[in-house]
């Protein structure tokens, strides 16, 4: 297999764990929960300001110019966030004064992964960078393909969204990483491939994280 190969895979054998997670399964049963959504925008929202930082260092290491990559770091997840907070908005306002304004396990040790990552080196940096956009677009694009998440669900935008942004940076992404990756001896490919799965981990616990009740 090769290096890109078994990057897809991580993603495919992780798919049913995302499509199990009561966030995501709580999107396929357009079922709205106001606190849940109010406290995932709260933590995205820290989790991106570091991040997008970050990722364009990523970028900048390998001397990186591409639109889609770099439009990335714009303000582009701006629209997703409103399209969630209209629905809370929607179904329950009063639940936003409920939330929890601290940084949540998944936040900080998603964060924590890529920042660890970084000191391990360039390659494996980028490798654990690579979760967010492919996450999304991996995930958003099957539910969309295969009926999950329909045209009158009401988070079906949200989802068309991240398939078109997060999608297109992924076809982007892997092209990058199949050339650094023919750069990197095996066991520098084995260390990356190690990090962008423990990121997609992390993916996963941030979006169950939304719906874990205080104390
Ligand atoms: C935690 C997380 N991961 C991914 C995305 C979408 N790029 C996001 N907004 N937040």
């Amino acid at each position: 297999m090769t290096f890109i190969e078994q990057f897809k895979k991580i993603m495919q054998d992780a798919m049913p764990a995302f499509l199990a997670n009561p966030f995501i399964k709580d999107c396929e049963a357009g079922r709205i929960d106001a606190r849940a959504l109010y406290t995932y925008i709260y933590q995205d929202n820290i989790y991106l300001d570091v991040y997008l930082p970050l990722f364009s260092k990523g970028l900048d290491n390998f001397g990186i110019d591409s639109e889609s990559l770099r439009q990335f770091e714009g303000d582009q997840e701006t629209e997703p966030h409103l399209m969630l907070q209209k629905l809370a908005d929607e179904k329950n306002p009063a639940a936003k004064a409920t939330i929890t304004k601290e940084w949540l396990p998944a936040t900080t040790g998603y964060l924590k992964h890529i920042q660890d990552s970084q000191k391990e080196g360039d390659f494996i940096f980028l490798c654990s960078l690579a979760a967010c956009p492919y996450v999304y677009g991996y995930l958003t694009e099957k539910m969309i393909e295969s009926g999950q998440i329909k045209k009158g669900n009401p988070f079906y935008p949200w989802f068309d969204f991240y398939k078109g942004t997060d999608g297109q940076l992924t076809v982007d992404f892997m092209k990058v990483l199949e050339e650094e990756a023919d750069k990197v001896d095996e066991e520098m490919q084995s260390r990356g491939l190690t990090a962008f799965y423990q990121a997609v981990q992390f993916e996963n616990d941030f979006f169950a994280q939304s719906l874990e009740k205080e104390g």
